[in-house]
């Protein structure tokens, strides 16, 4: 390799200078996705964006590797605007992108010469790859024949004979079971700081809190819709790291009351109170949450004396931190419960919900629900009809007039199934058709 300029010991290697994008919905308004970030990858760092499902994670990562231009802003390699792809970029994806009909060696092979080496390079490098991630002995089997940890080793391989400079890694482990992850996060780290002796960065993508504080020397917490930078938080615990020690598991925590203060902020003062019920003109995007989901979060609550902290309620219920919040947000847009701090506390409502039998609950469900502005509204529309029932694409028409900036479809579905669990309306999946009860 040749000696690189002094400056590439600081200049960034990629970065992204107040970038947003737009996806483009099926009815054609823009799906705001990401709204101005700034991100840096520096040499010889390891950086996690840690964030909820649907914050704009991958499609970061897209942006710097040159897949997909941003719709406002710039994408600088090495200082410079980055056109076309990212040539210092390999990416190791969730989902391993294995080619079935090939065998070990052919798949790592196919990137070597897909980026234009000579044949001869192409099958050491390849035979280099796949031995140092541990999978000499299984050259010549096919994907199929593999565990979930061993496809990964592969997409590793594959990533690693590239040689790249940028390592991304878009959520690698979360395919794997819990004891190969905790053994591949540790190669992966192993093998990058092989390598550390050039210019190297790791841009890695997870939901999973422990995995960043384990791998990350800088965390980039997102919030959604659309997705922002909320916080940068700087790792600095030594290496090799343990995750069972206490100065990682405090980090965690920390890591936790930065996510649970952004995403469930406390109450306002009593002295502000907020209002009873939504204005009826207003409409509020609804999370992709199931009743049974909010239903359980209550009897879960409920069999724990009211209140738990958040963080546990998402281990004791084995669910992903992000997705255990979105529920708990789901629970609180209904005032089932509050959240002082990190702690999820039912509301008097909800005890006379767990106390009540199937039609109880439903009339009270029913009475929450229709404190929102959207059910109130949609209800009314109902109500204009001659028949009582519109039809989905009316109703698609009414969620996008109101908030042509969200997920509409999942709004619908969201609305169907709250809407019905209260008996508010009734939907025929066959007629496509939603009425009144
Ligand atoms: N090609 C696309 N066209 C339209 N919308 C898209 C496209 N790709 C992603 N989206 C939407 O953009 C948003 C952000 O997606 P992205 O995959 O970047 O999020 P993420 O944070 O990586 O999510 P996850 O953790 O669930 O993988 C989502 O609402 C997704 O549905």
């Amino acid at each position: 390799m040749d000696p690189r300029p002094d400056s590439s010991l600081t200049e960034p290697l990629c970065e992204l200078r107040g970038v947003s994008h737009d996806f483009t919905q099926p009815n054609g308004a823009p799906l705001p996705v990401l709204r101005d970030i700034h991100l840096q990858v520096r040499p010889n760092e390891v950086v996690c964006l840690l964030g909820p499902s649907g914050c704009g994670k991958s499609t970061i990562l897209r942006i710097l590797a040159g897949l997909i231009r941003p719709s406002r802003g710039e994408v600088l390699a090495h200082g410079q605007p980055l056109t076309g792809l990212n040539p210092g970029v390999a990416i190791v994806f969730q989902s391993f992108a294995l080619y079935p009909w090939m065998t070990v060696i052919q798949n790592v092979e196919v990137v070597l010469q897909a980026a234009g080496l000579p044949r001869a390079a192409v099958h050491e490098r390849a035979a280099h790859a796949v031995r140092i991630v541990g999978l000499n002995g299984f050259e010549a089997a096919y994907p199929r024949e593999l565990s979930g940890g061993m496809k990964q080793r592969v997409g590793m391989a594959r990533a690693f004979s590239l040689d790249p400079e940028l390592l991304f890694m878009d959520e690698p482990f979360s395919q794997v079971d819990a004891l190969t992850a905790e053994s591949l996060r540790a190669e992966v780290l192993d093998l990058w700081a092989a390598k550390h002796r050039r210019s190297s960065s790791i841009l890695m993508v997870s939901h999973d809190i422990k995995e960043v504080v384990y791998m990350a020397d800088r965390i980039v917490v997102l919030g959604a819709h659309p997705g922002v930078v909320r916080a940068v938080v700087e790792n600095t615990l030594p290496r090799p790291r343990d995750y069972r020690s206490p100065e990682l598991l405090r980090m965690v925590d920390r890591l936790h009351d930065t996510i649970t203060g952004h995403e469930l902020p406390d109450a306002p003062a009593p002295s502000a109170p907020r209002p009873a019920e939504s204005p009826a003109s207003s409409m509020e995007p609804l999370p992709t949450v199931s009743t049974s989901q909010v239903v359980g979060l209550l009897e879960y609550l409920g069999a724990r004396g009211g209140s738990e902290d958040v963080f546990r309620m998402a281990t004791d219920t084995a669910q992903e931190f992000g997705k255990a919040l979105n529920v708990v947000k789901a629970a609180e847009m209904l005032e089932w419960v509050d959240t002082p701090k990190r702690t999820v506390v039912l509301a008097p409502i909800a005890r006379d919900f767990l106390d009540a039998d199937v039609p109880g609950r439903k009339a009270l469900w029913r009475r929450q629900v229709l404190r929102l502005g959207i059910f109130r509204q949609l209800q009314s529309v109902l109500e204009q009809q001659p028949r009582k029932a519109l039809r989905r694409e009316q109703v698609l028409e009414l969620i996008v007039l109101h908030m042509p900036f969200e997920d509409y479809e999942r709004i619908f579905d969201t609305l169907v199934r709250w809407g019905r669990f209260g008996d508010v309306w009734a939907y025929d999946e066959e007629l496509e058709t939603l009425s009144l009860q």
